[in-house]
């Protein structure tokens, strides 16, 4: 666990943005303006998520989102890494390009070893894991820098999503995770609350932020509500 957090050093993982493109069009903003004015708020890890686009319009919005990064911290020290949903070959060609872009799959995307055997050790890799099992796999690869479980609440944004499973069996999934875990699923500022003190290193949100009025508010007071997280 400790090594694993050793490759987050210098990230504020507590809130974690995953963006939708047509949530921030439908809010009327770009999704590259979402995200610098989410940043400015606070927001910690990006990762870009379209189910809808080609390789390389994906290729296009992840340049976009970075720039927007950039910008959001420019004159800090933040370390604020963006991620990609799946999309290993448009991430390889982003890191050949220079550009520091990171990995999240699923259990029926690329596989772990693979997304390594492409991309190397440098990137970070987050998995989706919500059973023990794949805990304990996850953690055999050695090669799985944080875990996300979900949904947590009940979800409109992933069509394909089961049903939450609430903040107390999240909890028991932390402590069986042994690797560090953000929840991901229904998660808003009224629901935070419940989420600390579980072990998270973290919440990731989609639609608390990416249809709000003002992104740079919606992470802030997301982030007023979640304070530390609670004691680990
Ligand atoms: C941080 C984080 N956790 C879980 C997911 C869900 O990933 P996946 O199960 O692959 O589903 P899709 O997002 O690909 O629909 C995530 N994206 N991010
Ligand atoms: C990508 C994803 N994976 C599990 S739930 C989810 C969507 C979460 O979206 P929201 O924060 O709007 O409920
Ligand atoms: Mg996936």
């Amino acid at each position: 666990m400790s090594a694993a957090l050793d490759r987050l050093a210098g990230i504020d993982t507590r809130l974690y943005l995953v963006t939708d493109s047509a949530q921030c069009a439908e809010a009327g903003r770009t999704v590259a303006e979402t995200v610098r004015s989410a940043v400015a708020g606070g927001v910690g890890i990006v990762q870009v998520r379209d189910k809808d686009i080609d390789d390389t319009e994906f290729l296009v919005l992840t340049r976009e989102v970075v720039a927007a990064v950039a910008e959001a911290v420019a004159g800090t020290d933040r370390r604020v890494p963006v991620f990609l949903n799946d999309r290993v070959a448009v991430a390889g060609r982003l890191r050949e390009e220079g550009t520091d872009v990171h990995i999240h799959v699923g259990q029926s995307d690329t596989p772990v070893a693979e997304v390594r055997a492409l991309l190397g050790d440098a990137p970070l890799v987050g998995l989706s894991a919500a059973e023990d099992a794949e805990f304990a796999a996850a953690r055999a690869t050695g090669a799985v820098d944080l875990v996300g479980i979900g949904p947590v609440f009940d979800t409109t944004t992933k069509a394909d999503a089961p049903a939450g499973i609430g903040p107390d069996r999240l909890g028991e999934l932390v402590s069986q995770a042994g690797l560090p875990a953000v929840a991901i699923g229904g998660i808003d500022a009224t629901r935070v609350p419940d989420l600390r003190g579980l072990g998270l290193i973290g919440v990731c949100v989609v639609s608390a932020i990416c249809r709000a009025a003002d992104p740079e508010l919606a992470a802030a007071e997301l982030l007023a509500a979640y304070g530390d997280g609670g004691a680990v």
